[in-house]
């Protein structure tokens, strides 16, 4: 017999499949601490959880038998992956069944704003007329910018179509066939800024998306514009919505998500004029509800029975000995490709991954893994992982080559990864120093010797006096502090690079003073 714990709410005819199985005995019970969880949680061998229920350390720790842990929503953000993942626990979502919902709410988020619905609502019921207040503005005609074209920016997108919207969208996989398929527009953020007059968020946060509208954003952003959010909080800049609101630039935002959930009650949004607010509400119908409660009832079900699965959000089993060879290369891989992602000037179309050496004498499949995680990261946050990084890449037309080589240069093992994106290539090799640890020992076709990690500073530039000192005196200016230095070239007087480790981030106005430096052609921040 399995034992299942349902410690959120999450919905019965959902949950109708494990309550029927006849080797599953279900318990439901919801809002336990910490410390009631943590003393139960030994007892089960599922766990399914909505976004209520935090699973720590301690709970994984606390939890012998458990093999599955089951997030009925998208974001598993409540749970340590980390934790279960080294338990060996997995750890599956429901992806699919809340995106209509969200998308709905989005659009509802639209017009409530439109014709200002809560507000005329909150003076109505209090018995006051009030017709002039709240004269509002069609969606007809106008431009709605979308940041984020995933699943639910895509819906947003077709339904905005059938309200006579014009759509701008962006996102790092958005190509322009699928752009033309869904009848977008594709654009930069700045130019949905520009020429936007509502703009919505379907991103994850991440690193990239934090702030990702903020003060230098809404500066560019047309008068009267609308912001929406049912994302994630967070990723639009909630101290510089309000500053922009009182600068006349926005006329509205509709917000479903916040930086701290719930909000603290004297949050500037919760009683502001000209902001909506809902309590993260995006799944919340009975649809969806039933929609991921099914999907991921079923999902516990054959991973309790051994069956074949989907939708694992962390590592699956490599045998012990492949798992040995491996395992040293692991963050090496995932360093390399978000080295990589980092030096491109666009989202990978194609990610071509080389092994030579000892290492093409075993199924490099989980190494791979760790590569293409490590490169759309960059874009995808915490969303992509070494279970479904092959999957990520395939939905967003990531074409993955595998090669095996024999020429292992000299090193023991040499991994290489070369990354091509509108026509650029980069590539870079990485190799596991005896005693020195990961160590990346080529970029595009000059020798290096650097360790991935912290801060690095990527210089393209032309082989010619004076630009060590004058990059050196502008970082020093800003009190960057130089940690170590290399410089590679083909050519005397031709093009050549520079790698820099620095102690601290350098900050973004120092990075545009460098890149207007004579003879310089690029330069990058790579933060690993
Ligand atoms: N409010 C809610 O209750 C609710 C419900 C479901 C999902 N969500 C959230 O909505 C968001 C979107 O969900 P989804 O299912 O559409 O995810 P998705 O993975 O299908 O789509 C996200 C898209 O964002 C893109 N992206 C990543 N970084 C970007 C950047 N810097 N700029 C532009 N685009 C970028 C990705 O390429 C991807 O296509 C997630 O944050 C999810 O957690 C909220
Ligand atoms: O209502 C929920 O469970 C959270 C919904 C959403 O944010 C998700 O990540 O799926």
């Amino acid at each position: 017999m399995f034992k299942v714990l349902v410690s959120d709410p999450i919905s019965d005819q959902g949950l109708q499949k494990l309550m029927d199985a006849e080797d599953v005995i279900l318990d439901k019970k919801t809002g336990l601490s910490e410390d009631e969880l943590a003393e139960i949680i030994g007892d089960y061998d599922a766990l399914l959880v909505r976004s209520q229920t935090k699973v720590t350390p301690r709970i994984i720790e606390a939890a012998h038998k458990l093999k599955v842990i089951g997030r009925a929503g998208v974001g598993v953000d409540n749970i340590d992956l980390e934790a279960a993942t080294q338990k060996g626990i997995i750890v599956i979502n429901a992806p699919d069944g809340n995106t209509i919902a969200t998308c709905e709410l989005t659009m509802g988020m639209m017009m409530a704003l439109a014709r200002h619905i809560p507000q005329a609502y909150k003076k109505t019921i209090t018995g006051e007329w009030d017709r002039k207040s709240f004269v509002g503005v069609e969606l007809r005609s106008k431009v709605l910018g979308i940041i984020g074209m995933g699943r639910i920016g895509s819906e947003v997108a077709k339904r905005a179509k059938a309200f006579g919207m014009e759509i701008l969208g962006y996102d790092p996989f958005l190509t322009e066939d699928r752009a033309e398929k869904l009848g977008v527009t594709l654009a930069t953020i700045d130019k949905i800024c520009e020429q936007a007059d509502f703009i919505t968020v379907h991103t994850p946060l991440t690193n990239e998306t934090r702030n990702l509208i903020s003060k230098p954003q809404f500066a560019k952003m047309k008068k009267g514009v609308r912001i929406i959010n049912c994302a994630r909080g967070g990723i639009i800049d909630e101290e510089a919505l309000l500053e922009a609101i009182d600068a006349g630039i926005v006329a509205g935002a509709a917000f479903d998500v916040f930086v701290e959930e719930p909000p603290r009650p004297d949050h500037p949004f919760l009683n502001h004029p000209k902001i909506i607010v809902t309590p993260h509400l995006g799944a919340s119908t009975i649809e969806a509800q039933e929609n991921v409660a099914t999907d991921v009832a079923e999902e516990v079900l054959h991973i309790l029975r051994d069956e074949p699965f989907k939708n694992a959000v962390n590592m699956p089993p490599v045998p012990a000995n492949v798992m040995a060879k491996l395992q040293p290369y692991f963050l090496l891989g995932e360093r390399m490709g978000h080295f990589l992602a980092q030096m491109a000037d666009s989202a990978a179309q194609e990610i071509v991954v080389s092994f030579s050496g000892e290492l093409t004498e075993v199924d490099t499949s989980p190494l791979t893994r760790y590569i293409v995680k490590g490169v759309l990261s960059h874009h995808l946050g915490s969303d992509v992982n070494i279970i479904n990084a092959m999957h990520m890449a395939k939905i967003r037309d990531v074409n993955i080559i595998r090669e095996k080589s024999t020429a292992s240069k000299g090193f023991t093992n040499l991994i290489t990864v070369t990354l091509r994106s509108n026509g650029q290539e980069r590539s870079i090799a990485g190799t596991l120093l005896n005693g020195y640890g990961p160590r990346i020992v080529k970029i595009d076709q000059y020798p290096v010797d650097v360790a991935p990690e912290g801060n690095i500073i990527l210089v393209s530039h032309n082989d010619k006096p004076g630009i060590v000192g004058r990059l050196g005196s502008v970082l020093g200016d800003s009190g960057t502090n130089i940690a170590t230095m290399q410089v590679g070239r083909k050519v005397v007087g031709g093009p050549a690079i520079m790698v820099l480790t620095v102690d601290k981030p350098v900050p973004p106005e120092t990075m545009q003073q460098l890149n207007q430096l004579p003879d310089i052609a690029q330069v990058k921040e790579i933060t690993l």
